[in-house]
């Protein structure tokens, strides 16, 4: 299948980064890990909405043991700028106490919004904290977070697709694209 190269959305361009073939490679991988680390375990999985949602959706499905999924929205970015505030969009409602969690998400970038979720986790007594994300920028992180599962690591640049947008557009592509600034 042809890889589409270049993607408009609204005023910026975005140029191929990571095609889907990688991301899906690295998938296995993460889920093999998370599989072997959580066997017998029955995990509960949760997604960070909305970026969240077609990397939940690819790992999930790869993991063969009984588990449980559930989704969290929180939102910080518009367009390309971290806002202020955390907003707590869809709140968890699940008992996690003596549970062994995963949580996914799409981008850890300043790590605001993982950090944000680990400390409301941490209050509920689980037995077990893991992060998956599908990208990890490592030079734009503020908070001492170690994601266990990474799909792949990036530099600062901000980057669309896979469930990642830019002004709520772009999550629909497969592979990851990194903004240009040029035309
Ligand atoms: O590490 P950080 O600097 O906090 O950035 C990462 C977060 O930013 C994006 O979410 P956004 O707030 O854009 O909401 P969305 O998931 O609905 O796109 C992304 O999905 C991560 O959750
Ligand atoms: N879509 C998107 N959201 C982000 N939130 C923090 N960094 C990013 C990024 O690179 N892309």
């Amino acid at each position: 299948m042809k890889l589409i190269e270049r993607v408009l959305i609204k005023d910026k361009w975005f140029k191929l980064l990571i095609p889907e073939e990688d991301l899906i490679e690295g998938i296995e991988r993460v889920a093999k890990q998370i599989n072997e680390d959580l066997k017998g375990k029955t995990p509960l999985f949760i997604g960070i909405l909305n970026g969240a949602f077609m990397f939940a959706s690819e790992l999930i499905g790869r993991f063969n043991s009984p588990c449980e999924v559930t989704f969290i929205r929180l939102k910080s970015y518009e367009g390309i700028e971290r806002g202020e505030k955390m907003k707590e969009i869809q709140s968890l409602t699940e008992n996690i106490e003596d549970r062994h969690i995963v949580v996914i998400e799409d981008t850890i970038d300043t790590g605001h919004t993982i950090n944000y979720l680990l400390k409301l986790l941490r209050k509920k007594n689980p037995a077990s904290i893991k992060i998956a994300t599908l990208l990890f920028k490592p030079n734009a992180i503020q908070f001492n977070i170690n994601p266990v599962y990474v799909v792949k690591e990036i530099s600062n640049e901000f980057v669309i697709g896979f469930g990642a947008d830019y002004d709520e557009q772009g999550r629909n592509y497969r592979s990851i694209y990194q903004v240009v600034n040029e035309k």
